[in-house]
């Protein structure tokens, strides 16, 4: 079964990263919306994750040409206001209507020490202001090659999702990205996805119900490109992806949503 058929809307998010200024993000997306167009794609969530100072004029885009295109941030504060100089906070985020924030993003994670406590902060955060959290999971090369790369995925799931209630976890969407798979043009095979995008939605299932995890959408992201995005798609737990560098190409990024012609 694909996950169309599951029910769940496939969802192809293009995570920016520290790319593309202001006046470029109206550009991209203003292709992005042109070449969407013309055919419908109602069937597929399409989902951009510009930088924070983008995303004033990304949302003044999309709401004065009432767009499809769902946006969001890379990330988001645990707190929700005060001393905390070059933060961004949710309730600034849900101002200008975010859909999604990713987080614990493995460069956040690296770059910035973000522990699963962190994330799970950040993610009672985004619920807290009605803003849909793209949990982010996944490996390094050194646990891959010890063969527990399930077991690490889960203790994150674990630790992101600790007391977050039911019917929050039941819109969230986890990212399963393998860090080795990311940016380095080495894809996890379709195989790899689906093992860890299946036992994401099985320890789901076990910390809450069958039918919220049936419910919850697990994308797969790393070095996503429309040349191989057919058949990461057409694995039974994956139901979208959270594409880098391909996303920065509207061309390349819109044969990504339109997998299912590749
Ligand atoms: O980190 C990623 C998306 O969040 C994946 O990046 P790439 O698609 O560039 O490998």
């Amino acid at each position: 079964m694909t996950s169309v058929e599951n029910g769940r809307t496939p969802l192809m998010a293009g995570n920016w990263k520290m790319n593309l200024n202001h006046l470029e993000a109206i550009a991209h997306v203003q292709k992005l919306a042109f070449a969407l167009a013309d055919k419908d794609y109602d069937e597929v969530d399409v989902a951009v994750l510009p930088p924070f100072t983008d995303l004033r004029s990304v949302q003044t885009l999309v709401d004065g040409d009432k767009l499809k295109i769902k946006y969001g941030a890379q990330d988001i504060s645990a707190q929700d206001s005060g001393a905390y100089t070059g933060e961004i906070s949710g309730p600034m985020l849900s101002k200008l209507k975010c859909t999604f924030v990713a987080v614990g993003h493995s460069e956040r994670r690296q770059y910035h020490g973000e522990t699963d406590e962190i994330c799970n902060a950040k993610v009672k955060a985004a619920y807290r202001n009605g803003i849909t959290p793209i949990l982010c999971v996944g490996e390094g090369l050194d646990v891959r090659k010890a063969g527990n790369q399930v077991a690490h995925t889960l203790a994150q799931v674990d630790g992101g999702l600790k007391d977050v209630p039911a019917e929050q976890v039941e819109s969230i969407v986890i990212a399963y990205e393998p860090v080795w798979a990311i940016g380095t043009g080495e894809v996890a095979t379709p195989e790899d996805a689906q093992e860890v995008c299946g036992a994401i939605r099985g320890r789901l299932a076990e910390l809450y119900s069958q039918e919220l995890a049936d419910k919850v959408r697990i994308q797969y992201g790393g070095s996503v490109k429309s040349g191989n995005i057919a058949a990461i798609m057409a694995q039974p737990d994956v139901d979208g992806a959270l594409i880098g560098g391909a996303a920065l190409d509207v061309d390349e990024f819109v044969k990504i949503v339109r997998f299912r012609d590749q």
